[in-house]
């Protein structure tokens, strides 16, 4: 972090010696049980969000997409090896979440070529690949054709440019044959998003159970071995608006037994739900934190196609539980959530027989990785953070939050210079700020990782006071419209941890300054560091590293900065802006009165809600760069 220290600058890039000493895996710091392999596995992603560099100031999510492309082809021989299947699947929402994806036009343009390194089955689409009519085209003509049969849109169309007639972005199902025999169906389902651009079409998972395509897919005149439904869908069912439950009512309808296996994301957690005894469903967090990991056992020649080992592979723990206890079902199960790390990758993938774990496919997308940063100037440094700000990790409005930060940000550079002097509030959403914000050198890969949309700031002009005055009340008390058709906020809040802060970084910064290995430090070795501590269906034990929890604190759905007030006199009419995503939320509590008419430009349609705290950054006193707090140990 040199970088802190002098001018405005530029962090290097520094790829790590990547080599981990079997010593160095400590009980209480690192993996300590080996994954149990099924005759069929599954190696989860979802929610990556752009995170393919990892996570440059927390060591214990460091592990980069080219260790994950390394580990997936390790995964993909060693289930070869052991006679049995192996299936990587990822649940979409690509982008909106880092520099990689966010600093190109259109988003995704550099960050998709580095995602299709790893060998996906199946994968299928998030809601972030449809707010905007670009990046659909681009889930279209990029990642459907990339994807060919594996990429499956069951229930997501968009508008043909040419023959203007609506068409799936990619396949409504996939019935395909392992190599060791299986007979799968497979599904892509999004939860029932309305926020989605209107060249695109979300159909109800209700009314897609109900269509002749799925109905036929159902009743396929070919043995079907299990049911496989990705779906960017919250794993459980319950109050989270996942369509999971109904899909799985209308496959029961006419598959009582037939295994069904889901695999969801969306709500950002780590979570395993049983449907029934032979029906589970895994979700795998987000922003390159988790690998999940699910395997199951029991499918023999009166149940199936399988002609792998049987009743699991040798010479490595097997899944043991039943779904539910003492059910009739053949089936068992195993899930493990595994951290972003190069510590953990190696020790599953059981290098200490031939010593190295890299393999040049991830070597190459490591280095692809470099490049384009570098390309992309991901590394500039626009000031100096001087201490850790965090979401939900400490009370909203605490001094540690990010969000009295992010409202002076917004009162100081949200200003329109020819109505500066017109007292205004700016509102935007909570869900708008993704990330935490860590002590030490603020880099233009912080600017989208904290704030990655272009959301643009609109206003309505001289909104009476008293009127104006309520709004933000009224506007938490309503609870944002994207909550309401989601249903998922309130789950995601109760199990979900952000992400440790300083001591995370402390390793970090060791690692940087000793360009060592930034898996083995002494504080890593001796402490279990914060992270998640998961409950789900089958208990407290999928976390594959322990760790210990991080606080939570609930944060309202909206806040503002405010602005251009004079002291001592009240004011008789303020501007009210806000950012285009939240428009219809803000309307409505302002009532008949006001309609979109009465809506524009704060700024112009570039200032967005990517440039706000930048800006603030480099123009802040507190934030410069070689500030006596502001410097790295
Ligand atoms: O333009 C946008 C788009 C989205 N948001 C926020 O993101 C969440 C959805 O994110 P997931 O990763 O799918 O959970 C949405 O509810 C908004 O809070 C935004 O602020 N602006
Ligand atoms: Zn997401
Ligand atoms: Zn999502």
């Amino acid at each position: 972090c040199s970088g802190c220290s002098g001018s405005v600058g530029h962090v290097e890039h520094v790829r790590h010696v990547k080599r981990m000493q079997p010593g160095a895996i400590n009980a209480t710091t690192g993996p300590t049980r080996a994954l149990e392999w099924g005759q069929l596995n599954f190696l989860h992603t979802t929610d990556t969000h752009g995170w393919l560099e990892g996570h440059l100031k927390e060591a214990n999510y460091g592990a980069d997409w080219g260790d994950f492309v390394t580990l997936s082809t390790r995964f993909k021989h060693q289930a070869g090896n052991m006679g049995v299947d192996l299936l990587v699947v990822d649940t979409g929402d690509l982008h909106d979440g880092a520099g990689l994806s966010d600093a190109t036009t259109p988003d995704g343009e550099i960050s998709l070529k580095v995602f299709d390194q790893v060998e996906y089955d199946l994968l299928t689409i998030g809601n972030h690949e449809l707010y905007l009519a670009d990046i659909a085209y681009q889930a279209l003509n990029e990642i459907s054709t990339y994807w060919g049969d594996k990429y499956l849109t069951s229930n997501v169309q968009i508008l043909d440019q040419q023959s203007v007639e609506w068409q799936y972005i990619g396949k409504t199902q996939r019935y395909f044959t392992t190599q060791h025999g299986l007979r799968v169906m497979a599904f892509g389902v999004l939860f029932d998003f309305t926020g989605n651009t209107n060249i695109t079409k979300v159909i109800p998972a209700k009314t897609m159970v109900t269509q002749q395509w799925f109905l036929d897919a159902l009743n396929c005149p070919e043995p079907v071995d299990i049911f496989v439904v990705l779906g960017h869908n919250p794993a459980r069912g319950g109050n989270t608006g996942s369509t999971f439950p109904t899909v799985f009512d209308a496959i029961r309808a006419v598959h009582p037994d037939t295994p069904i296996q889901f695999l969801g994301g969306h709500s950002h957690i780590r979570d395993f739900a049983v449907f029934d005894p032979s029906s589970t469903s895994l979700e795998s967090g987000r922003y390159c934190e988790t690998l999940g990991w699910l395997s199951m056992s029991g499918f023999d020649a009166t149940n199936s196609g399988f002609a792998g080992i049987t009743p699991g592979p040798a010479g490595v723990p097997n899944p043991t539980r039943k779904a539910i206890q003492n059910a009739t079902s053949p089936f068992v199960y195993s899930r493990r959530y595994l951290d972003w790390n190069r510590r953990t990758f190696e020790y599953h993938a059981a290098t200490w027989y031939d010593q190295s774990f890299d393999y040049n496919n991830g070597l190459a997308a490591t280095a692809e990785i470099t490049r384009y940063r570098q390309q992309l100037n991901l590394s500039d440094v626009y000031g100096c953070v001087p201490q850790d700000y965090c979401i939900s990790c400490t009370p909203f409005n605490s001094s540690s939050s990010i969000f009295p930060l992010l409202s002076e940000a917004l009162a100081g550079t949200v200003v329109n210079e020819s109505r500066k002097d017109i007292p205004r509030y700016i509102i935007t959403n909570t869900g708008s700020v993704r990330f935490d914000m860590y002590k030490g050198p603020f880099t233009y890969d912080d600017q989208f990782i904290v704030s990655p949309f272009r959301d643009i700031f609109l206003y309505i002009p001289e909104v009476p006071y008293a009127l104006a005055s309520s709004l933000l009340g009224s506007l938490n008390n309503a609870g944002a419209s994207q909550k309401r058709n989601l249903g998922v906020m309130s789950a995601e809040r109760d199990i979900c941890v952000d992400p440790p802060l300083g001591h995370f970084l402390e390793v970090r910064r060791e690692e940087h300054h000793h360009h060592m290995s930034p898996r083995i430090t002494r504080r890593q070795v001796v402490d279990i560091l914060p992270g998640y501590t998961t409950s789900d269906d089958f208990g407290r034990d999928g976390d594959d590293t322990a760790h210990s929890e991080i606080p939570y604190y609930e944060i309202p759905d909206f806040f503002q900065g405010e602005a251009g007030f004079s002291e001592g006199s009240q004011a008789d009419v303020v501007d009210v802006i806000f950012v285009d995503f939240i428009e219809s939320d803000v309307l409505a509590i302002l009532g008949s009165n006001y309609s979109s008419d009465d809506v524009s430009y704060y700024i112009n349609s570039d200032f967005t809600t990517q440039d706000y705290l930048p800006l603030y950054i480099a123009n802040s006193e507190a934030f410069q760069i070689g500030m006596p707090n502001c410097t790295v140990a």
